[in-house]
């Protein structure tokens, strides 16, 4: 690409995009100038526990939006709803029109409780924070699975030898082409199980891109893998993100929240309590001093800042903030 061409390649030129999400208010729910996924009064209870009660989000189209938030605070659950793995608690029909109160769009189409089949079908795909792996597959027969467009998916097409032949050579191809990618093409014919956890983590993010999504969802990426691949890691996302897919995922390792992403989520006890630059989420003022109190040399990379007391306090500091504006 020419510089010029990559100047104007907004949204997916990073200096461009970031700089449009400069201008944006960074409070909860924030309006993006173009979001992929607009997700309305989603609520998921177990019990008496509300996981998640997420009013308004928004995730703006081309960027890597980093959701952060101490354990239990609804991430996983988040993921799950959205991507059809698990439903949301609100009674469908509660409104007067009959309209289902929790709602979510993604790329132009209504995916409020849609199937995980169907929302992978859309573009929407997701990886797990404990890896699936099919142990006793191959990798290459891994990566198959993520395609989809498989033979078998479609009766007709199972049916017929040619179609089912020429799509086979077409997923072998292009599995080929991406386990390059992730140079993990020398483990091609290797049973998945014996592949390291790192190697799995990249197994996965490798077999969600088989269906080439315009929006991949990462569930801690980072869990459980080693420094070597952590590096190689970070660049397959950025990458990804620079050719154009929007990336949202979950993260403990703030440096690498802070390190890719181009805004972010903080979510505690089932709400987003805030959002904004990663520079600003992790630096401004009313967050230092909620986060580390008196210890103002402590870098926010650190992990063990996130805990739940200290998240609470951010949301509290929030909550002050909008009533003495709202004053
Ligand atoms: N299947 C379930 N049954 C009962 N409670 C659940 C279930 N799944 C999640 N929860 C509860 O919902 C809340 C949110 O959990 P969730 O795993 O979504 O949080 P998280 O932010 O992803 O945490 P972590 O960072 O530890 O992965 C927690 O209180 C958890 O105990």
């Amino acid at each position: 690409m020419s510089d010029t061409a990559a100047a104007t390649a907004y949204p997916y030129d990073r200096a461009a995009l970031r700089a449009e999400l400069a201008t944006l208010d960074q409070v909860p729910g924030a309006s993006k100038p173009d979001p992929i996924l607009t997700v309305d009064n989603v609520v998921r209870r177990f019990g008496g526990n509300v996981a998640v009660n997420v009013d308004h989000l928004e995730v703006q189209r081309g960027a890597i939006t980093a959701l952060i938030g101490p354990n239990g605070a609804g991430k996983t659950t988040f993921f799950n709803l959205i991507t059809g793995f698990d439903t949301p608690s609100n009674a469908p029909g509660i409104l007067a029109s009959g309209d289902d109160r929790a709602r979510w769009n993604f790329n132009g189409r209504a995916l409020t409780r849609t199937n995980a089949s169907r929302v992978a079908r859309a573009g929407m795909i997701r990886t797990f924070q404990l890896t699936k792996a099919l142990s006793r597959m191959t990798v290459l027969e891994n990566m198959l699975v993520g395609a989809n467009n498989q033979p078998g998916e479609n009766l007709f097409a199972g049916l017929v030898k040619p179609i089912w032949a020429a799509r086979e050579k077409e997923n072998i191809e292009r599995a080929n082409e991406i386990l390059a990618r992730f140079k993990l093409d020398a483990k091609r014919d290797d049973m998945a199980g014996g592949l390291s956890g790192g190697q799995k983590k990249l197994l996965e993010m490798a077999r969600a891109l088989m269906s080439d999504p315009a929006m991949i969802m990462l569930d801690e990426p980072m869990a459980g893998v080693n420094p070597a691949l952590t590096q190689s890691l970070l660049e397959h996302i950025q990458q990804l993100r620079d050719e154009g897919t929007t990336v949202l995922f979950v993260e403990h390792d703030m440096h690498m929240v802070r390190h890719i992403s181009d805004w972010v989520v903080v979510m505690a006890q089932g709400e987003i309590i805030a959002e904004g630059l990663p520079e600003e989420i992790m630096t401004s003022a009313a967050v230092v001093d909620a986060y580390l109190g008196a210890h103002h040399d402590r870098d926010l990379g650190d992990d063990d800042v996130l805990s739940t007391g200290v998240i609470n306090a951010i949301a509290a500091e929030v909550e002050n903030e909008s009533r003495e504006e709202a004053r």
